[in-house]
Formats: structure tokens, sequence, C-alpha cells
């Protein structure tokens, strides 16, 4: 990790750029895949799979059978954990629920909305480097919950072609059945598209490595909806003397290793801290099983010295992160501070490790400083709120004139027109 001293001010806006793996070409690559997709359909991604996944295979769709060995091929002890983790996650986002009321603007004017699950929706389960059937469950239970009539699930096959069982225990689980073996920009092609095996969907839903998610910014632009750019793992840290040196280092290195282009980020106003921890870092990282993979993302990944406080959390709010973590003496102080970020965890306690699986908030979140401008998944993604309106005959009489000279201050005289005949005759 890179250590920074005390950055003047206007240097931090270097310092909030995030890596990217070099791929110049991405939008080629990518804008390549999707058209082989739309104009090949199952065909290209037949190909694709062998290209970018080494592996065969006669059929997209998950089978019955499949479903049911992985049902047999998961342990006990991950069925309660999984059970556990889709409990709170069901009961954080059942509470998401909101209760929308009619609203008589004017008398005899009534204004409303409704609440409607997007009908067909898909969900991106990333599998490239990890299995994360934990992502089944941040998706498919808000999606079940909102009511969402079709539910398509994508996700990347190993080398022998198969998903992984938890993954299929999972969608089991939810009652999910479409499940399809296809990962990679190809499979956000299929969901928006559509193909012979897999259907077109409304939204996709998702996070993914750098190919995932730049196609999902691409397939936007033409006619379906993205959840957000949810790319590559992120965490800020904010740590004062308080911190606990060996905590704060798993949580930096449990974002580092998902993947080499993930960044982590510590914050500090202390030395010794700062320290303490990459030492840490250091005594825990040898014992990680993904060893290489982490410590490619600590080499994008830096540790900075801030002169207080107040300026720790503006840096953040300016970096935006994914997650970030308060491990301070008051927490919820610097917490009412916060303006940009995915996720907060606030305290020694709150480690990252418990929004990713089972605390009961969503995991799949805004990166590379989206937290600016968007939300995490919630139970709201999944649904369209639609407006409904209804006007008597005395209500029109009350607000009509306003209409009518605001139309005719814009120069719509048909607008106008619209309510003059309804309310001149009376
Ligand atoms: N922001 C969030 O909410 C969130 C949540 C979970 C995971 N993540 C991130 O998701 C990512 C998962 O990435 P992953 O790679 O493990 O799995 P993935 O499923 O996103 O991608 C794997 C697929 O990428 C395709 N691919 C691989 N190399 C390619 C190439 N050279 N050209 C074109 N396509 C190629 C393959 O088809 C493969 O199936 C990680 O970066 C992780 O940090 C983010
Ligand atoms: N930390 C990831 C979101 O950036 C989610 C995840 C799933 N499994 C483990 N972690
Ligand atoms: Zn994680």
């Amino acid at each position: 990790m890179e250590l920074i001293n005390y950055p003047e001010k206007q240097d931090w806006y270097n310092l909030v750029s995030r890596p990217s793996l070099g791929t110049a070409d991405l939008d080629e690559v990518v804008n390549s895949i999707l058209a082989k997709v739309k104009t090949f359909g199952d065909q290209a991604l037949f190909e694709l799979l062998e290209k970018y996944d080494q592996v065969s295979l006669d059929s997209l769709s998950v089978s019955s059978s499949e479903f049911s060995d992985a049902e047999g091929e998961v342990d006990e002890e991950l069925k309660n954990a999984i059970q556990i983790a889709k409990s709170n996650i069901e009961k954080f986002h059942a509470a998401q629920r909101l209760s929308l009321q009619k609203i008589e603007t004017s008398p005899g004017v009534v204004c409303w909305q409704k609440q409607v699950p997007i009908q067909k929706v898909g969900l991106y389960i990333p599998g490239g480097s990890a299995p994360l059937f934990s992502t089944l469950l941040m998706l498919g239970i808000p999606a079940k919950l909102a009511g969402c009539p079709e539910i398509v699930v994508c996700t990347p096959p190993n080398k022998n072609g198969k998903i992984h069982p938890a993954t299929l225990y999972t969608a089991s689980l939810l009652g999910i059945k479409n499940v399809f073996k296809i990962g990679g920009a190809q499979a956000i092609a299929a969901m928006a598209y559509g193909t012979s095996s897999i259907p077109k969907v409304n939204k996709i839903f998702g996070p993914g490595n750098q190919f995932v998610t730049k196609a999902k910014e691409l397939v936007q632009t033409k006619g379906v909806a993205i959840d957000m750019p949810a790319g590559p793992s992120e965490v800020l840290v904010i740590a004062d003397e308080s911190a606990r040196p060996d905590f704060v280092a798993a949580d930096l290195l449990s974002q580092a290793e998902h993947g080499p282009d993930s960044q982590v980020i510590l914050l500090s106003t202390c030395k010794d801290v700062v320290a303490n921890v990459l030492n840490e870092i250091e005594k825990q990282l040898r014992a990680l099983p993904r060893m290489e993979v982490t410590q490619k993302a600590l080499q994008n990944s830096k540790a900075i010295l801030l002169k207080n406080l107040s300026d720790c959390i503006a840096f953040s709010n300016l970096y935006a992160p994914e997650h970030l973590i308060l491990a301070c003496e008051n927490p919820s102080d610097l917490a009412g501070a916060v303006t940009n970020a995915g996720s907060v965890f606030i305290g020694n306690y709150s480690c990252e490790s418990a929004g990713d699986y089972a605390s009961g908030t969503n995991h799949t979140l805004p990166t590379n400083g989206f937290a600016e401008s968007y939300s995490g998944v919630s139970l709201s993604s999944f649904t369209k709120y639609i407006s409904f309106q209804e006007i008597s005959k005395e209500g029109l009489d009350g607000i009509g004139n306003a209409i009518e000279i605001m139309a005719e201050a814009e120069g719509l005289q048909a607008h106008k027109n619209a309510v003059t005949i309804r309310t001149s005759k009376s």
C-alpha cells in the first residue's frame, strides 16, 4: 500500500481515482461482444463460453436434475448459514415497503402513486474468480419481495460446465428456476436483447468485473434499465487511536481479496495507527489463500495521513466509497457527516463482511465514485411508481385558471384548450 503523508487538499482529486486493469480497448471488446450476441444469439453465447470460460456446452439452462444434485452437494452447515442470511436480508428489505397515501392537493384533485413490480428482471451473479452465491440472496430476495413475476439469473459456469451448488441451492430456496450458464458481457447482452434460450428482461441487476460493468453501461442506452455501476469492490476505513489495527487490516484485506482491480483506502490522523495496520496487513496477508490477487489490489491501494477527522470525512465524501468503515471513538458523530458512500459500518465490531453476507443490508453497491449519485440495491430498485390522479369538475374549476395561464406562457395553446373546453361551458 502506498503511504501518503498529509496531502494538500488540491491533490486529493488525484488520490480518489480508481485503478483500471489496463484494457485500453474495453469499449471495443464489449461492443463487439454485444453485437455478436444481438446478431447470432445462442450461437454467439456458446462460442464466447469457449473463448472466455474455456467450456463447451450443449445447453445454457440449468436442468432440474442439476438443481436436485446441488441440494445434496451443499452441506447442512452452509445451508443453515444461507438461511440465517436470507432471514436477515428479508427482514431488512421487507421493512422498505412504503405505504403510499392518496393526497388531495386541492379540493377535488386527488393524486396517488402505486408501486408496481418490474415485470421481467435479470440478475447477474458473478462467478469468475469466486462463486458469489451471496449476491443471489441480495438480488433474489428483493425481487421476490417486490413481486417481480419473471426472474432470470445468469452466472458463469466452471470449467466442467457446472454452476456452484450453493448458487443453485440458493436459487431453489428463493423459488427461482430460470438459471443460465453464461457470464461476462455476453450474459448482459443476452438479458438485454434476448436469445432463443435466454429471455429479454426490462432491468438488469448485479455486480461484476469490468466487462460486465461496461456491458451494463452500454446496454442501458438501448432500452433496458440497470441498477447501477457496481464494479470492483472497494472499502475506505477511517481509523483513530481507538481502532484495533488487526481488525482494520482484516477489513482492508477482505475487500482487496476480491480482485486485482479492487482498491482499499486507510485514512488516519495517527502515524502509529497507520504503521500498525500496515504491519498487520503484512502478517495476515501471508496466510491468505488468495494472497497473489490480494497483493495486486494492495498495490493499487493507499494509506493516507490527514490532519484531523473532519478532513478524513471530507476526503471520504470526495472518494465516495462503496463501503465506509468508521473505526473511531465517536463514530456516530462522523456517521452524521457522511454524504457519499454505498454502505457505512459503524464502530469496531461492524466488519464489512457482515454486510457482504448476513447483517441484512444489500451488498450490491455503487463503486468507482458512483455513490455520489447512486444508491445500492433496495426493494424500490425492483419496482416502478405509477402516478394516478382523479379530478372532479369542481377540482378542475379550482386549478384550471393556473393551468391556462401557464400553458399560454409556454406558448402551448392546445394544452390551454384542454382545460378551457371543460371549464368554460358550465
Ligand atoms: N460492487 C458490488 O456490489 C460488488 C459485489 C460483488 C462483487 N463485486 C465485484 O464483482 C467482480 C466479479 O468479477 P469476476 O471476474 O470474479 O466475475 P464476473 O462473473 O464478473 O466475470 C467473469 C466473466 O468475465 C468474462 N471475462 C473474463 N475475462 C475476459 C476477457 N478478457 N474478455 C472478455 N470477457 C472476459 C468471462 O466470460 C467470465 O465468465 C469483482 O471485481 C468483485 O469485486 C462487486
Ligand atoms: N464485497 C462485495 C461487494 O463489493 C460483496 C461480496 C460477496 N461475497 C463477498 N463479498
Ligand atoms: Zn466482499
